[in-house]
């Protein structure tokens, strides 16, 4: 990823990449799926980024107070620039309101910058009009914080799955979704149920299927384990780490939890008010954070004490079981 700068910012890390690339050979693919055997490495060579976001701001108008005076502005974003090259996983975090979500949508093309360009493989995409993103709803695939109000309550998994084909006017076999249920492990007999008779975690497992149906290049996670119990979380990240590896996609994860990237990501963003304040290779970022708004977030991420850390249940529990 390139540096991105805002005006006033002390400079970004730059493009320079010391973190080991995530290019061992893996042995097993994502169960069920059809797909190359070898994890991608992030090609740090590559002369265009799969997305190019430059310079973009986005105000939203807040509602008048009064008559004499000019309609407040909420300044979302102002002046943001990133890359994300082809394989990369790049996490954007930052706390609630700082203009994560807004990125998103931008890069998604569900809202439009104010002003900047936003090139998804090759294409401008800000001033597209929605029938020309049509290339767009196919090579990228979001998933959402809450599985349960992004998935129709009235559909039956198979459906859920399958609508994305549908939609872009493709083929939906029964035989391809219960590829990706298994894929994202879930029995083959998920498809007859509705989305109320799983799990928080096994609903997001459907939802990382939906996404996946159209074979997109890109995953955008929008605080996808946020709503999840703890117990399940590194279940879910595990099983998205494991998927992007397989399906050689790239990834753009947000989270307000700079733990949570730092499990899944190679690259980092750190947001604050609108801007991206500094980034690198999550190794870097977290071992020597360079804003002090990084700063502040990895001194407030939480650690177990050493006497606990390899500490196992049991072990915390000896008292109580004596
Ligand atoms: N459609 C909208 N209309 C008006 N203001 C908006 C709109 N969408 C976002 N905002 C404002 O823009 C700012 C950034 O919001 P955004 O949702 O992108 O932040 P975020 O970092 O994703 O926060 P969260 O993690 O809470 O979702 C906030 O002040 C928010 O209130």
């Amino acid at each position: 990823m390139t540096a991105p700068t805002s005006a006033g910012d002390p400079p970004a890390r730059g493009a320079a990449r010391t973190e080991p690339a995530r290019g061992a050979a893996r042995t097993e693919p994502a169960r069920g799926l059809s797909i190359r055997m070898t994890t991608p490495t992030p090609d740090r060579t590559a002369p265009e980024p799969l997305i190019r976001v430059t310079e973009v701001t986005r105000d939203y108008p807040r509602p008048r107070t009064s008559l004499l005076k000019r309609a407040p502005v909420v300044h979302a974003l102002r002046g943001v620039s990133l890359d994300v090259r082809p394989g990369e996983r790049f996490g954007i975090v930052g706390e609630s309101g700082c203009g994560k979500s807004t990125l998103l949508r931008i890069i998604a093309g569900l809202d439009r910058p104010t002003a900047g360009q936003v090139v998804v493989d090759g294409q401008e995409i800000s001033r597209l009009p929605e029938r020309r993103l049509r290339f767009l709803r196919e090579e990228l695939q979001l998933v959402f914080q809450d599985p349960m109000s992004s998935l129709d309550p009235r559909m039956r998994v198979r459906d859920i799955i399958a609508e994305p084909l549908v939609v872009q006017g493709h083929p939906a076999s029964g035989a391809r979704v219960r590829e990706l249920l298994d894929a994202v492990g879930l029995p083959a007999d998920s498809g007859d149920r509705y989305p109320h008779q799983f799990s928080g975690g096994q609903r997001q497992r459907i939802s990382l299927a939906r996404a996946l149906a159209p074979s997109p290049k890109i995953l955008v996670a929008d605080e996808p384990v946020s709503a999840l119990d703890v117990s399940v979380r590194a279940q879910v990240l595990n099983l998205i780490s494991d998927l992007v590896d397989d399906l050689e996609l790239t990834l753009v994860f947000v989270s307000h939890d700079l733990s949570v990237v730092k499990h899944v990501c190679d690259t980092v963003a750190v947001m604050h008010a609108g801007r991206i304040v500094e980034t690198g290779t999550t190794g870097e970022v977290y071992a020597t954070p360079q804003h002090p708004y990084t700063r502040r977030l990895v001194a407030a991420i939480p650690t177990l004490p050493r006497a606990l850390a390899g500490a196992t249940t049991r072990d915390l529990l000896k008292g109580a079981l004596e």
